[in-house]
């Protein structure tokens, strides 16, 4: 068993709800433990998630949120940028898995949270999952 923090940026309360519940499940249905972190949007996801990299209290990390499409340019950096971060975290070793719907439209998020349909929190534990598997497999 180990414990995981899941990252939530808490911008659409509904979507969050459905993304959290289909992360949840995965990491308990795989035997682990399970901490909730709010931050105010997906741009202080890395940050905070680098935060508590640093309290060495978890073993893998969920990011959670999502991003839909305005009228400025600001989604790209949004998107972008959250995920630029992530990448760089996990790349120095971490296991992350990226559960931010970067989106065109409500509908496109809904379909995309909803653990009954395609479930992204849960495919972002698992790949969290995954990372931490292979640093045992290569520890
Ligand atoms: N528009 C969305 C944001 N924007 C906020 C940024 O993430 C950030 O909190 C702000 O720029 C202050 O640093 N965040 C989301 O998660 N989703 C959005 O649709
Ligand atoms: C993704 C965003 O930043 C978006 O919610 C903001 O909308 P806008 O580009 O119309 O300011």
């Amino acid at each position: 068993m180990a414990r995981f923090l899941i990252v939530e940026a808490r911008f659409y309360d509904h979507l969050n709800e459905m993304l959290i519940a289909g992360a949840r499940a995965a990491l308990e249905d795989a035997g682990h433990e399970v901490d909730v972190l709010t931050v105010p949007g997906a741009l202080e996801i890395p940050g905070a998630i680098s935060l508590a990299i640093e309290s060495q209290q978890y073993a893998g990390y969920v990011a959670i949120g999502v991003v839909i499409r305005g009228e400025t340019y600001h989604f790209e950096i949004v998107a972008g940028e959250s995920a630029r971060g992530i990448m760089a975290l996990t790349m120095d070793g971490m296991a992350i898995g990226n559960g931010i719907l970067t989106t065109e439209n409500e509908q496109q998020a809904i379909v995309r949270a909803d653990p009954s349909q395609l479930d992204k929190g849960g495919e972002a534990a698992k790949a969290a999952l995954a990372l931490l598997n292979l640093q045992a497999k290569f520890a």
